[in-house]
């Protein structure tokens, strides 16, 4: 622990201190199968690494790719598991049992693992004392020759002294030795009397030299021890006699008093003037606490133990006034365990509950005091809802400094444990208080007399009337009240109660119903998510199929389709070939039957003419084979050749028909020539006609009129004329004559028509 200067830090914070102490250094540790593995590395003093082992849940989950198997955490201050009982002292909590003395509050709690050390921590062996007997020989030496010698000033609910009438000290002075003859009774041993101590205390930490200013001297100190212990959620006064067989302990309450803070009503309260006498009170309570053997420790503390020390200040007089209270307490908190590990069933399965559930609250506590930090968030700390935090809480709340000591082994085995004490740790590391941790001061201490009443009172402003009227004090010690008092508080309550009750109703009808409305939206968002995410799903399936289903039926189609050129090509065999190798084979079977024929008739001559002949029979055979194959090759080689004949025929084939083609068109064109020209000689021998009978008619106009035979003309025989007859077989005299215009236009166009 690093317990800071708090004059120079503004804020107190818990501190956290880490002692991996237990697992390396147990002999008698009942978890035989325990196996020490190098999982916990201290870094530095500061720094400290867990390694996942293998068989972890951590590192399954690790590997299922949930978290870290490494995992690091950061203390004020990490002893390792060679660090004596002097040192760890020395290196915690002294600086905060120096501001107890001085007057201030702390809380020193022990958190971790069952059998991990933890009361070993507090409390050490017989040899070898713990913190807390250390933190007393610092009380003591501190106050050494100023120790209020009577007892007749005692503490009283959470902050005030009663001053006890003669009857009452002689009673408390009864009830000590009752007490530690009891603990003769038993024979018991002191564990850790400051005669087995090793000195601890260094001159400088004397009281006189700090803290009381000037004035010192005019002070004495009264000390008072408590002890009690939190079992499966009941409060236990340990230094109670323990009850015989039949009886049951009696359960103490918890109360707020006027200033809020809580305490144990009833608690027994010893004055003491040693710390031998601290270290019997000590051991007797050791005694009556709840420990039960578990698998994992034979002697685990199934509660958890609270020792309170109150140191009173007095004035220096005969008849002191009281200048202020502080307290300092020690806790040794239950171990955690997992359950079905430790194997725990029955009585050890109901406290193992209340134990996890207590620790489970002050981790939400602790967490929520870091949230709290943030104004932002939601300040509410539910310290009400475990006894354990409801004491803790004055301490996280400014009225003192509070440090955690973190015990941890190396065991592989609880490892999954030790990391979450860790994660634990870590958190609370970070819990800055914002409130100033107070001395005596803090509040005022009130004198009361026996019957509870305030004799003498140093803040005159609070009183009972204003306890009465104070809302929040629902948990007061009523008992400090008179009848009268009572009776108004009690119809007080009762209306409130009611009113209360209404007003719960109400709150509880309207969160039933937006938290059904917030249900209800959820689940529609989610059918509405689940139904969108169907279809696509439906959607991309269905695609997926069809392609699939596409790709198979390419496949089986190109499948058949290269089974059956292949069984084409291998099958293959034209007419022709066929034929032809039918008449060989026929030709074949002849051969073979006119062989045996021969053979038949060879047979009458002698061996040897028979296998001369069955030689010469082999050689035809042989021959005749070779033949066969010859034309076989033959056959192969025509049949190459008629297929290459076949293309070219094709080809050829095509490219006659495209002549052909070609050819027509052109037959067509000479054939509308052929015509054309027809119709041109046609009309050309027309107009020679017309020619000729219009020559003739000149010639007639210009001589003189001859007798009608004379003058008959010649016919005229000209190219024209040639043609006609070659073509039509008859001249043909044309009687009609055609216009000039006409002509000149026919010899026009045949340049076009023999163009064409
Ligand atoms: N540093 C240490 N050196 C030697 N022995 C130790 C050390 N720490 C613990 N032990 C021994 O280990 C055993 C278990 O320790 P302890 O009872 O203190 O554990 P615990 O954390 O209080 O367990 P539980 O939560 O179950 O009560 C005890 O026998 C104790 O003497």
């Amino acid at each position: 622990m690093d317990c800071k200067d708090e004059a120079s830090v503004s804020s107190s914070e818990v501190n956290s201190v880490l002692d991996p102490s237990a697992c390396s250094s147990v002999t008698d540790a009942p978890d035989s199968d325990a196996v020490v593995l190098d999982c916990v590395n201290i870094e530095n003093s500061e720094t400290v690494s867990l390694q996942a082992p293998k068989d972890s849940s951590t590192m399954r989950n690790c590997e299922r790719g949930i978290g870290q198997s490494l995992h690091k955490f950061t203390f004020t201050r990490i002893f390792g598991p060679d660090t004596t009982q002097p040192e760890f002292f020395e290196g915690t909590i002294k600086d905060l049992v120096n501001s107890f003395v001085m007057g201030q509050n702390g809380l020193v709690f022990t958190y971790g693992v069952t059998n991990a050390g933890k009361t070993f921590t507090i409390q050490g062996s017989p040899k070898d004392g713990g913190i807390l007997p250390r933190a007393l020989d610092v009380l003591f030496s501190s106050i050494q020759g100023r120790r209020y010698p009577r007892m007749n000033l005692k503490p009283y609910l959470g902050n005030d002294v009663m001053k006890l009438d003669p009857a009452q000290l002689k009673q408390e002075e009864a009830l000590k030795n009752a007490l530690f003859s009891s603990l003769k009774e038993d024979g018991l041993k002191t564990s850790a009397s400051s005669s087995n101590l090793k000195p601890c205390v260094s001159p400088s930490v004397n009281l006189p030299v700090s803290g009381y200013g000037d004035d010192q001297n005019l002070f004495q100190f009264s000390t008072w021890v408590s002890f009690f212990e939190i079992y499966n959620e009941y409060v236990y006064d340990l230094l109670d006699p323990f009850p015989s067989k039949n009886q049951k302990r009696s359960v103490l309450k918890i109360c707020d008093d006027q200033s809020g803070t809580s305490y144990v009503k009833d608690l027994k309260w010893f004055n003491i003037s040693s710390t031998d006498e601290a270290c019997k009170i000590l051991q007797i309570g050791n005694k009556s606490r709840s420990l039960a053997s578990t698998r994992m420790n034979h002697q685990s503390s199934r509660s958890h133990s609270i020792f309170t020390v109150r140191l009173l200040k007095l004035s220096s007089d005969d008849d002191p006034i009281v200048h202020g209270v502080s307290e300092m307490s020690l806790c040794d908190l239950a171990g955690s365990e997992r359950c079905n590990k430790t194997q725990t069933v029955g009585e050890r399965l109901k406290e193992a509950g209340n134990i996890n559930t207590s620790l489970l609250i002050l981790g939400k506590c602790i967490a929520a005091l870091k949230q709290s930090q943030n104004p932002k968030k939601n300040n509410y700390v539910p310290f009400r809802e475990s006894k354990l935090t409801r004491l803790f809480q004055p301490f996280f709340c400014g009225r003192g400094k509070a440090c955690m000591i973190v015990n941890i082994n190396q065991c592989a085995s609880t490892y999954d444990e030790t990391l979450h004490v860790m994660k634990f740790s870590a958190v609370a590391k970070q819990v800055v208080q914002t409130i100033q941790p107070r001395n005596f001061d803090f509040r005022s201490t009130r004198i009361v007399g026996k019957d509870g009443k305030v004799i003498t009172e140093i803040d005159a402003n609070v009183s009972i009337e204003d306890l009465l009227s104070d809302d929040e004090d629902e948990e007061m010690d009523f008992s400090i009240l008179s009848q009268e008092d009572l009776l108004k508080k009690i119809e007080e309550l009762k209306e409130k109660l009611l009113a209360e009750r209404q007003s719960k109703l109400i709150l509880e009808l309207q969160i039933r119903k937006e938290m059904g409305e917030a249900m209800y939206q959820q689940m529609v968002d989610l059918e509405e998510n689940y139904s969108r995410r169907f279809e696509d799903l439906k959607d991309a399936c269905e695609e997926q199929l069809e392609s699939r289903l596409d790709m198979y039926k390419r496949a089986i189609k190109n499948h058949a389709y290269r089974q059956a050129t292949e069984e084409l090509d291998e099958n293959y065999v034209s007419l022709d070939e066929f034929q032809a190798e039918q008449e060989k084979v026929e030709e074949r079977d002849n051969r073979i039957k006119e062989l045996e024929m021969a053979l038949g008739r060879k047979e009458y001559s002698g061996e040897d003419d028979a296998s001369k002949e069955l030689n010469v029979m082999c050689q035809t055979l042989d021959a005749v084979t070779k033949r066969c194959e010859e034309s076989n090759q033959v056959i192969a080689n025509l049949k190459a050749r008629m297929e290459n004949l076949k293309d070219e025929m094709a080809l050829n084939k095509e490219k006659w028909s495209e002549e052909n083609k070609m050819l027509k068109q052109q037959l067509n064109l000479k054939e509308q020539e052929a015509k054309g020209l027809q119709n041109l000689a046609e009309r050309a021998i027309r107009l020679e006609v017309s020619v000729a009978e219009l020559q003739a008619e000149v010639d007639e106009c210009r001589k003189p009129f001859p007798p009608a035979e004379a003058l008959e003309p010649k016919p005229k025989k000209s190219l024209f004329s040639n043609i006609r007859n070659t073509m039509t077989g008859t001249p043909k005299k044309s009687k009609s004559v055609a216009p000039v215009e006409d002509s000149v236009y026919m010899l026009r166009k045949k340049p076009l028509l023999s163009r064409k």
